[in-house]
């Protein structure tokens, strides 16, 4: 049996766009009771002491780039070291994800400017060298930027509305370059690719592959 504070659960990230389901492909797994849940806390990213800070971001990125992802990411690291005394842990996003896809393409852009990128990158290098983040599987829900743009319509979370496909593209290759190609940066674990352009009746099917493969792995992890 896992002790109270189990500091090494066998730790699955789960990636992907805008819109791709994260968050419902997270709730298919409140039905086992040895698995920790950690949703993205946009909560807290949309009221921290009264600023939202995401709307700020969407509303004016050059001004506020820098401050909402240097929140997002000390909420990630937040997350990545919050001890489980389940064996299994699922996270919604990561510290990966927050340099290779967010700020990544926040820099590319220009909405960050050269030094405040060498600030956030410096950051997740220390990070990366002082402090152990455990990553055991990714869990890639791999989209079609029309298909999630539609849905982040259909969401209509108010921040997001103004959201254009052309930035849905460009950080849908960034997770391709990431995670599928390999091209520009590490991946911290192997990949399991789910199609995320199903809709929710199709893809409990696809649930259940990934389902398989987590448990599978993880018994594998924590028998060893
Ligand atoms: C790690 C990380 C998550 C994340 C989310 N976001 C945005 C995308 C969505 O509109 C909203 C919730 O994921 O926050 C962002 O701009 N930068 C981020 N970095």
């Amino acid at each position: 049996k896992m002790n109270a504070s189990n500091l090494k659960p066998f730790t699955v990230l789960v990636e992907g766009n805008i819109g791709s389901g994260k968050t419902t492909f997270l709730e298919h797994f409140q039905q086992f009771e040895d698995i920790t849940l950690l949703t993205e806390p946009v909560e807290e990213w949309r009221n921290l002491k009264g600023w939202n800070l995401l709307d700020l971001m969407y509303k004016d990125p050059a001004k506020w780039a820098m401050t909402f992802q240097a929140y997002v990411s000390m909420t990630m690291l937040d997350m990545h070291r919050r001890p489980t005394s389940t064996p299994v842990k699922l996270m919604e996003r990561s510290l990966y994800s927050a340099r290779y896809c967010f700020v990544e393409h926040m820099m590319r852009q220009g909405t960050l400017h050269p030094a405040q990128f060498a600030v956030l990158d410096e950051w997740f290098r220390f990070i990366q060298r002082e402090i152990p983040i455990e990553a055991d599987l990714i869990v890639y829900l791999k989209t079609t930027p029309s298909v999630v743009h539609e849905r982040i319509k259909r969401r209509a979370r108010s921040e997001e509305q103004c959201v254009p496909l052309s930035y849905i593209e460009e950080l849908h290759k960034l997770h391709e370059d990431w995670l599928v190609n390999r091209t520009f940066a590490e991946c911290p674990a192997p990949v399991l690719m789910i199609d995320a352009d199903l809709d929710l009746t199709q893809i409990t099917e696809e649930y259940k592959k990934s389902e398989h493969q987590i448990l599978r792995r993880a018994v594998d992890v924590v028998m060893q």
